[in-house]
């Protein structure tokens, strides 16, 4: 997968250079490309940025500079022999970020971010776009940023380790809270570790019983518990009749 990412803030997205998501570039699983939006600005102050039409607070980003900066990325992407690029908006306006839409996302060839800052891009250069190329707009929470790069890098967190051979184990997310299938709408419940005591707190004997049934039934019951705890919302999506009362004992 080839990511392109414009912004700028270039140095705001140097986490992608540790841990998982830098592990799968030196791997060649991930091939990162990030942009400074000032380099397609041609006055003295760089300016990408101008007072909103209508009037009203803030500023918006200018379309000259996204739209050379987005152009100059495609071509690099294209001439390293990428193709079908996803243009990945962060916006609190957008749809939800989700555990399914990150799935859907790790299936792209190549992800082109575009980060706002201020009031947002001004919109002619989304829908520039989006006559060639699907658009997503995407919200990671029901919150105001004061840009989008953090939004960048938990979506690439989320959609990296869903690629082939990032995980150390393959299975590692068949398991995660929203994972699809049997875990589709539930939080993952408790998980513990040696020591087998500390401070006085022991481990959930069925955990020890290595009878993989009854562990599993218990992890999918302590699932049900937390997510009626934290998330009654989902509950009732999941499967009828696989959810009794008991199960909301912690
Ligand atoms: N909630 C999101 S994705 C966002 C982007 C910028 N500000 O908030």
């Amino acid at each position: 997968m080839r990511l392109d990412v414009v912004t700028i803030f270039p140095e705001y997205l140097e986490p992608l250079n540790v841990s998982l998501v830098g592990k799968a570039r030196a791997r060649g699983v991930l091939d990162v490309h990030v942009h400074d939006l000032r380099q397609w600005t041609y006055d003295r102050h760089n300016t990408v940025d101008d007072t909103p039409y209508g009037g009203g607070p803030g500023m918006v980003m200018k379309t000259e500079p996204w739209g050379d900066a987005l152009d100059a990325s495609l071509a690099d992407g294209y001439e390293a022999g990428a193709h079908s690029p996803v243009l990945v908006v962060p916006t609190p306006s957008g749809r939800p970020f989700t555990q399914e839409l990150a799935v859907e996302l790790s299936a792209e060839p190549w992800l082109l971010f575009t980060p706002a800052r201020y009031e947002g891009i001004d919109r002619r250069v989304i829908d520039e776009y989006a006559t060639r190329m699907r658009v997503v707009e995407v919200s990671i929470g029901d919150y105001v940023l004061a840009g989008g790069e953090a939004a960048v890098l938990v979506i690439t967190e989320a959609v990296a380790r869903l690629l082939p051979g990032v995980l150390g184990n393959a299975e590692s997310h068949r398991d995660d809270s929203f994972a699809p299938g049997a875990m589709a709408n539930l939080l993952e419940g408790p998980v513990y570790t040696k020591p087998p005591e500390w401070r006085g707190r022991s481990i959930p004997d069925v955990l020890l019983s290595g009878h993989h049934g009854k562990i599993a039934r218990w992890r999918r019951d302590q699932a049900f518990a937390r997510t009626a705890l934290n998330r009654p919302d989902l509950i009732e999506r999941c499967e009828a009749g696989a959810f009794d009362k008991k199960d909301r004992e912690i």
